[in-house]
């Protein structure tokens, strides 16, 4: 049978050849990763009227209290207009996202020589790699990332053969925290749309049983921030993300009419974003959240990431209850691979 790894690994487009920079050994930005030209040439001709924002603008984004009696409506309202949303009171124990944040960083900081022995392997899933979308974009991103789905040992094996299980340990909690705190959200999403867990189960019983990947991203220090990229513009594919950003900003979000919004850390607060899945399931009444990250200068940043989606054989569509559906349905696994060889394209291929 299919898993998320399998068919995430199976990109139509080939990445397995871009290798990230040694960026310890670079003092400029080299050509490779000097987006500025690229950049203007993409938000000139598609979006007219974005301007880049300032980094030190507060964000808007809402911050919801999980213990509010009214959280159905604050998270129902927060995914129609925002699309995201932060988090607070979620239960997830600050010593846990510490010891991932810790963990990540001693990852990233080992030589490129002992990191690219975790490479992800061709087809594969997980590893030590480039951004996934970095194939539709002709410049290279100032980040590299690291993907686990499940356990990661052989992976961190590779990289501590002595001394390894701390890692692992932590990874596995940390997944097994996100998948309950994304159910609970999922939960949370559902009762707004009115679709109550019995009725749900029925049709699509595979939102109950979802899939996830955690990424561990980091932005090194960046000689000329302003023209390069961390993470380009993209949308996640899966239902819902749960993001960590240490305390360097560095996450945008696209507004329509505005251009990019910085969504600085909230102390102690997680970011939720709505994925293309959630998208296709509200039938386009919760926008799928347009977003990149920027480095910056003097911060090495990590951010983490969960994805959350069904199983990739499960059927997705707009939910039954919802009138005139404008996406069509189909497998979980039918539609990474469109992401894959489409990237934002995607979703106008489903369109009704
Ligand atoms: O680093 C960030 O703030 C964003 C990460 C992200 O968008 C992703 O991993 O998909
Ligand atoms: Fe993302």
């Amino acid at each position: 049978m299919a898993t998320l790894s399998k068919v995430i690994g199976d990109s139509a487009l080939d990445h397995q050849h871009i290798i990230p920079l040694d960026f310890d050994s670079v003092h400029e930005l080299p050509d490779s990763h000097a987006w500025s030209d690229h950049v203007n040439d993409l938000y000139s001709k598609k979006y007219t009227h974005l301007k880049h924002v300032p980094m030190n603008e507060e964000s808007c984004v809402p911050i919801i209290d999980l213990s509010a009696p009214n959280v159905v409506e604050l998270v129902g309202n927060a995914c129609e207009t925002w699309g995201m949303f932060h988090v607070i009171n979620h239960g997830v124990s600050s010593i846990l996202i510490d010891d991932v944040v810790s963990h990540a960083r001693q990852l990233f900081t080992l030589p490129t020589q002992q990191k690219l022995k975790a490479q992800r392997a061709p087809g594969g899933g997980t590893g030590y790699g480039v951004a996934r979308i970095s194939p539709f974009f002709s410049k290279l991103m100032w980040h590299e990332g690291f993907t686990i789905m499940g356990s990661t040992v052989e992976h961190a094996k590779e990289l501590w053969p002595h001394d390894y299980e701390d890692f692992c340990n932590v990874m596995d909690n940390y997944q097994k925290t996100m998948k309950s705190l994304a159910h609970q959200i999922m939960l949370l999403i559902l009762k707004f749309l009115d679709i109550n867990k019995e009725e749900e189960m029925i049709s699509k019983p595979s939102i109950y049983e979802s899939e996830g990947a955690l990424q561990l991203n980091s932005y090194p220090c960046c000689p000329d921030p302003n023209r390069a990229i961390g993470l380009a513009p993209h949308t996640d594919s899966l239902l819902l993300t749960i993001l960590h950003q240490s305390e360097e900003k560095g996450l945008q979000i696209q507004q329509n009419g505005v251009g990019w919004v910085p969504v600085p850390p909230v102390s102690g607060a997680l970011v939720v974003n709505i994925g293309d899945l959630l998208h296709i399931l509200s039938n386009g009444r919760f926008p799928t959240v347009y977003h990149r990250a920027v480095p910056s200068q003097d911060r090495h940043r990590i951010s983490v990431a969960y994805f959350y989606g069904p199983p990739v054989e499960s059927i997705i569509g707009p939910l039954n209850k919802l009138p005139s559906p404008i996406y069509r349905s189909l497998t979980v696994k039918e539609y990474i691979s469109l992401k894959n060889k489409h990237h934002e394209k995607a979703l106008s291929l489903i369109k009704i």
